[in-house]
């Protein structure tokens, strides 16, 4: 049976830890599936890639209101498929090829194959040729999550797509089913909406990506329904395969109902790996909700296992993935000096159409927690950047400390809206005085920025207490 100093498993965020640091420690790598995780191969990258060439295929439909009269005249779906993974498959084999073969990594095994606790410190590995049992010093566990499927009758034999699988389809259908309304809704909506394709949105509440500040979450409600078919407050009862696709039964406000579609997508969130990997052998705590319990320092309660990213956070995004992977490499080497992970202020970004960003409290989770604040919105109409762009429904929205001047959050709604809130991040995670933020330097004039700008200016902050 070998023994490791370190098995990772997982090569998401989880292959990032290895450095010629590590070159005297034996390593192996576990890795069931395809080299570089979720976010490269079917979540953040080609995702974008798509949204990228969505926001193009939009992009003629709404320049006629500026007077120009542009046309879209297709979308060569195969072509734009192949390029997306015609770039990102030869990575996730580059680095397996890396892992396996490099004289960098000549202190590294790699096992191509699930991975499965036997024991506190023990794995077998189902590999093509058997099962390899493992045991190591160090576990980290990186192992990610996977879609969930809700307990809709039917729907296991309908034939339906999740992310996993929807980018890779053969053709653009004519119609599609979108079940859910997070983030993957929303980012694929847009991109099959702007390709051609009708969509119908069903959601379960009365809003849709309502874990967003509800200024927000309404805003993009309404913009969406004149996108998509808008189906809220929907349970759905039955999925059934009808000749040319897809139905489900729905159950809403004015009764029973069914919509058809070719293609259905299941975008109804994610679940960690943990019971696959089977983390109850190693004593490793979960939560309810399947994600292993680790303290600041990525540690789990079996000393010398840490865990990572989506199988731990809360926070399924990839940038947070990464900071905990960096945290955990350190600990690694240097157990002595550990650091902290720093969830304080976590952005996200839904690269839907509009886009929308957002860090920090939400104004209805700063009135539970009994924070002090308050508020303002600026609209992009109200800025020389927003007159060009004709932009009538984007805002950016402030909560601030009306006495410290420290921003509490940020949401933004609206073109680039996940670039414009870096600035935000900046200011609350260096503790910056939203008045200093707003008149300690310059704001180029008259680009997209001067939304913050006036945003922050809009505050009723108290004024500024004068140093004795
Ligand atoms: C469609 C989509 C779009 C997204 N877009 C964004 C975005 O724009 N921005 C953002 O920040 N985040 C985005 N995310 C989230 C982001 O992809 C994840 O937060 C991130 O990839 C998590 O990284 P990880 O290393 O924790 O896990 P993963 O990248 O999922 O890696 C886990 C790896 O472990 C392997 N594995 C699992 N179990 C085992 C086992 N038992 N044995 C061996 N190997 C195993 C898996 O095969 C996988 O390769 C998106 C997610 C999706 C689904
Ligand atoms: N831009 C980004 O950063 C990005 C993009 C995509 C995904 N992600 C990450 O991936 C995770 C998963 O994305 P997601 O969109 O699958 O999950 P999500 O948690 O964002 O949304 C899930 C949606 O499904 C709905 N839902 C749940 N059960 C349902 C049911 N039985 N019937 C109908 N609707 C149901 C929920 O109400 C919600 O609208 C996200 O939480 C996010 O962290 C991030």
């Amino acid at each position: 049976m070998p023994h490791y100093d370190l098995v990772i498993v997982g090569t998401g965020s989880g292959n990032s830890i290895l450095d010629p640091r590590f070159a005297d420690w034996k390593v192996a790598i576990v890795e069931k599936g395809v080299f570089g995780g979720t976010c490269l191969n079917v979540g953040c990258i080609p995702t974008k890639m798509f949204v990228h060439t969505a926001d193009m295929a939009a992009a003629p439909a709404a320049s006629a209101r500026l007077g120009v009269d542009a046309e879209l005249r297709g979308v060569r779906w195969r072509e734009v498929r192949d390029r997306i993974f015609g770039r990102i498959d030869p990575i996730a084999e580059g680095g397996r090829e890396y892992r396996m073969r490099h004289a960098d990594n000549a202190n590294v095994t790699v096992y191509q194959g699930e991975g499965r606790f036997t024991g506190r410190k023990e794995m077998s590995v189902s590999l093509a040729e058997g099962t390899e049992t493992v045991t190591a010093d160090r576990f980290v566990l990186a192992a990610g999550g996977r879609p969930t499927l809700p307990a809709v009758p039917g729907l296991a034999e309908v034939g339906y797509h999740t992310s996993d699988t929807v980018m890779r389809i053969e053709e653009l259908p004519a119609s599609a089913i979108v079940l859910g309304s997070g983030f993957v809704a929303a980012e694929l909506a847009h991109v099959f909406a702007s390709f051609g394709v009708e969509v119908t949105m069903i959601a379960r509440s009365g809003a849709l990506l309502r874990a967003e500040d509800e200024d927000v979450s309404s805003r993009f409600t309404e913009l969406a329904a004149n996108r998509f078919d808008v189906r809220l407050n929907r349970d759905t009862l039955a999925a059934r395969r009808t000749e040319g696709g897809v139905a489900l039964d729905l159950n809403g406000p004015t009764g029973q109902e069914t919509v058809e579609g070719d293609l259905l997508l299941v975008a109804t969130g994610r679940r960690p790996n943990s019971d696959l990997l089977d983390v109850a052998a190693t004593g490793v705590s979960t939560a309810a909700t399947g994600h292993v319990l680790v303290d600041e320092y990525q540690t789990t309660a079996v000393e010398g296992i840490y865990a990572l990213g989506d199988l731990s956070s809360p926070h399924e995004l990839k940038h947070v993935a990464n900071h905990e992977a960096r945290v955990v490499q350190h600990n690694l080497l240097h157990p002595d000096e550990r650091v902290a992970a720093d969830h304080r202020f976590v952005p996200h970004a839904v690269f839907s159409s509009p886009q929308i960003a957002s860090v920090g409290l939400t104004e209805r989770q700063a009135i539970a927690r009994g924070v002090r604040y308050v508020t303002a919105t600026q609209d992009y109409a109200g800025i020389a950047y927003g007159w060009a762009m004709e932009d009538t429904s984007g805002f950016a929205k402030l909560l601030a400390d009306p006495v410290t001047g420290q921003l509490v959050g940020a949401h933004i709604i609206g073109p680039q809206a996940s670039t414009l809130i870096q600035p935000v991040i900046q200011a609350m995670s260096f503790g910056l005085d939203a008045r200093d933020m707003a008149r300690g330097q310059y704001w180029i004039h008259p680009a997209m920025p001067e939304l913050l700008e006036n945003a922050l200016l809009n505050l009723p902050l108290d004024p500024p207490t004068e140093m004795p």
